[in-house]
């Protein structure tokens, strides 16, 4: 209960697939003690990561949708925040996941200038997770750079193939756009050291960003629904295709599928021109398929027969 104590709260941020689902699902396993209460965001009119999610209850999990919160839902989220510490008294910590093309900078904001959030809230700080497998591609520069300056703690995450130079050479990388964020290394989002009570806050400037009016704009989703069961290699053949035609333009797909004569859901995760597809936890139950496509989309027609 936190009665009149504050709600503890950390942002999980990170470009998109690095992670974060992953990490917070690792979070929710470890301190399964702790009453958590999620604040999902996702870019794109459906929510798949609320799907992957393990360990809150229903009801303290909050989607935020169609759109994000740095840019176009400031009022829905801050409206989101109040009345999740009203109406959950028992919560105790607080997890905000970002989409993976938000500027952390403005889902933060909010706890330091609102009054009311202040009496509710307090802020321990932000988790950057880091791709390392993706970070060195030519995507978003900008907005993955902003994303590791705003944290307190950076955990490179996918680093279960790097050697202890390459780890060296990323430590380094990270330094330079953040001198002072603790830097720890994670395979699937768990890393040996990671206490989440010793994340931090430590005050930093935030400047509004000069540029464009949001540091992703000319990122877009498209969102692909199917109401039959999808045949799975007619599928396979056309994600394999479409993912080596637009590399440079699809940044992440992910979705849950529904296959002919299969029992079981599957998921699909994409990141960075590759992608896996598994059987998922949960038994069809409608035939239901969505995927999710995020990136430089503008120019694309991704229309299927399936
Ligand atoms: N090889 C490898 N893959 C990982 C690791 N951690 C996560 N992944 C995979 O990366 C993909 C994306 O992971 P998510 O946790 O969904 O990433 P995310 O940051 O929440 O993605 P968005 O919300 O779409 O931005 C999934 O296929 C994960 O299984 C890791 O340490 N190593």
């Amino acid at each position: 209960m936190h009665n009149n104590s504050k709600i503890a709260v950390t942002v999980i941020t990170g470009f998109l697939g690095s992670g974060k689902t992953t990490f917070i699902n690792s979070l929710l396993k470890r301190y399964s003690e702790k009453q958590f209460a999620l604040v999902e965001n996702e870019f794109g009119d459906i929510a798949i990561d609320t799907k992957l999610i393990k360990g809150v209850e229903a009801s303290q999990m909050f989607e935020l949708k169609e759109g994000c919160i740095c840019c176009t839902i400031t009022d829905e989220y801050e409206l989101v925040l109040q009345e999740l510490a009203e109406r959950f008294q028992n919560v105790e910590h607080l997890l905000i996941e970002t989409t993976g093309v938000a500027d952390p900078a403005s889902v933060i904001r909010p706890f330091f200038r609102d009054e009311k959030l202040q009496e509710l809230y307090s802020f321990k700080g932000t988790i950057c997770l880091l791709d390392a497998l993706n970070f060195h591609n030519d995507y978003e520069k900008d907005l993955k750079y902003k994303q590791i300056a705003v944290a307190d703690f950076v955990l490179v995450n996918k680093t279960e193939k790097q050697f202890s130079e390459e780890k060296e050479v990323m430590k380094k990388q990270v330094r330079q756009i953040n001198p002072m964020s603790e830097i720890q290394f994670a395979k699937y989002g768990i890393a040996a050291d990671f206490e989440l009570e010793k994340v931090t806050y430590r005050p930093k400037f935030y400047p509004a960003f000069q540029g464009e009016k949001s540091l992703h704009s000319r990122i877009s989703t498209q969102t692909m629904v199917f109401s039959k069961p999808i045949n799975k290699s007619e599928f396979e053949y056309w994600l394999s295709y479409t993912l080596d035609v637009y590399k440079n333009e699809i940044y992440r797909i992910k979705g849950i599928l529904c296959f002919e004569n299969e029992a079981f859901e599957f998921v699909l995760q994409g990141v960075g021109g590759s992608y896996e597809l598994f059987e998922g936890e949960d038994i069809i139950s409608r035939n239901n398929s969505e995927i999710v496509v995020i990136g430089k989309l503008d120019k694309m027609d991704l229309a299927t027969n399936f």
